[in-house]
């Protein structure tokens, strides 16, 4: 096929409390969507799956162990090839069941929001989406 742009996979996780709340990751200031909200997470590597590369992820950036047994595909977004040469697609999945306590470790914030909450913290477009999914799926 012509001009086939190349899709960037981007794995993302909710992590769950059990009681309505999800992990959400404020984006270092430094970083492209610098101080938005996102669920955490990052780029699958070549060679990778993406639960492999989520539970990479998760460990880099929040310290946390999570096991891809755990882990449940849940939706995803994706950007336009129309707007982009290499747009990305995010698939998240939710977890759980974890070993750690999520700290912030490249820079950012995290923080427990419920379900309802994460309507109003600015997020990047595809975790908007991300969001609107998981709460139709799993509401309060
Ligand atoms: N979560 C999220 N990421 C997005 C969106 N749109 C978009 O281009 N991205 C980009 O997708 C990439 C996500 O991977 P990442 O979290 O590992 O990226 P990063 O900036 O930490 O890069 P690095 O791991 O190379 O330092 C970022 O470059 C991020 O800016 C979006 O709507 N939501």
């Amino acid at each position: 096929m012509e001009n086939n742009p190349t899709w960037r996979c981007v794995v993302a996780l909710a992590l769950g409390d059990g009681e309505g709340r999800w992990l959400m990751h404020k984006r270092p200031v430094h970083k492209h969507h610098g101080g938005l909200w996102e669920f955490p997470g990052g780029k699958v590597e070549q060679g990778e799956t993406p639960a492999c590369a989520l539970v990479r992820e998760v460990k880099e950036e929040l310290g946390i162990d999570v096991r891809d047994e755990d882990l449940s595909p849940c939706c995803f977004a994706q950007e336009s090839s129309e707007n982009s040469e290499r747009p990305i697609v995010i698939l998240l999945y939710t977890c759980t069941r974890w070993a750690g306590k999520p700290a912030a470790l490249e820079g950012g914030a995290v923080e427990w929001v419920r379900g309802r909450d994460i309507d109003k913290l600015a997020k990047p477009p595809l975790d908007i989406e991300l969001a609107a999914h998981l709460l139709a799926k799993m509401p309060d």
